[in-house]
């Protein structure tokens, strides 16, 4: 059955410096306790800490956090890419990502041989990979770009190629950093729309975004990280409230809310940066 369970996780990143000693002093005295050092006596953030929960399908994580909570370490180390420390990420499913344009894309190859890849990775027949291609195609819009290497695209032409092969294959587990909401408006119209039905069809979602509205749409669960440690775990009013530090009666004022992808002028920073 599809499921993630996360124990007692730790990620910890070795700081590089020309100056180590005084950065060690430095960050002896930081407060929120999170350096440390290794045995190889360098420098080492903690990234994330004792952090522990499990997802059954229907979950609907999104993490919450400032910055440097530890929000995309989390969701890297669900997707495999980072290695734990200590602790332990177990994942029962397909995995689908959304957290890096050029993740698990090839440069070198055109954006129609990178889909045909992808499709082969995930196990699809000839047929099921026509299908994704014309998907894929018709929605990044590329026009005769598609065939060319992806090294000569632009960033935003490099993000509808992924979004469009991220979302075409459907994914039991999808994880999705909020960057992902981003680009023209004409892209995020036609992204959100894609986004709703692989969102409602994956079994497990797990999302960072520091947008309110977001999280209270999609989200039945929150994570509030501080510090690399899991500061609240609960309902996503519940957690979404302590959070923001106010009620969310203006949240369900849906025809008077704003634009949720744009960051609001009278919000809070911390949900203003990303
Ligand atoms: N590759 C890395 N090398 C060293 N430190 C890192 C690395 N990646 C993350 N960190 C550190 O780990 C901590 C958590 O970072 P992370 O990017 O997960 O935070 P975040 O909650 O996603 O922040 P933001 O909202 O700003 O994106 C931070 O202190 C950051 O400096």
């Amino acid at each position: 059955m599809v499921g993630i369970t996360v124990r007692d996780l730790e990620i910890s990143f070795p700081l590089y410096h020309g100056n180590a000693r005084s950065l060690k002093k430095t960050l002896r005295n930081s407060l929120s306790g999170r350096f440390t050092h290794d045995e190889r006596e360098r420098v080492v953030v903690q990234a994330l800490r004792d952090v522990s929960f499990t997802l059954n399908p229907g979950d609907r994580l999104g993490l919450v956090g400032g910055n440097g909570a530890g929000k995309t370490t989390l969701l890297r180390a669900l997707a495999g890419i980072y290695e734990p420390v200590g602790g332990s990420v177990t994942v029962h499913g397909h995995i689908g990502t959304l957290l890096d344009p050029s993740l698990g894309m090839n440069m070198e190859l055109t954006g129609r041989e990178n889909i045909r890849l992808r499709g082969m990775f995930a196990g699809l027949s000839p047929s099921e990979i026509r299908a994704v291609e014309e998907d894929v195609e018709a929605f990044a819009g590329l026009g005769s770009f598609l065939d060319l290497p992806v090294q000569t695209y632009s960033s935003g032409m490099t993000v509808r190629l992924s979004f469009g092969l991220a979302t075409a294959i459907m994914p039991d587990v999808l994880l999705m950093d909020e960057w992902f909401m981003a680009g023209d408006a004409s892209f995020r119209q036609r992204a959100r729309k894609r986004l709703e039905t692989l969102v409602s069809k994956a079994d497990i979602l797990v999302l960072s975004s520091h947008m309110a509205d977001i999280m209270a749409d999609w989200c039945n669960r929150l994570i509030w990280l501080e510090d690399g440690r899991i500061r609240m775990d609960g309902s996503t009013r519940e957690v979404l409230e302590a959070y923001l530090g106010h009620p969310l009666e203006e949240l369900d004022r849906k025809e008077t809310a704003p634009d949720p992808i744009l960051p609001q002028p009278d919000a809070p920073d911390s949900l203003l940066t990303t």
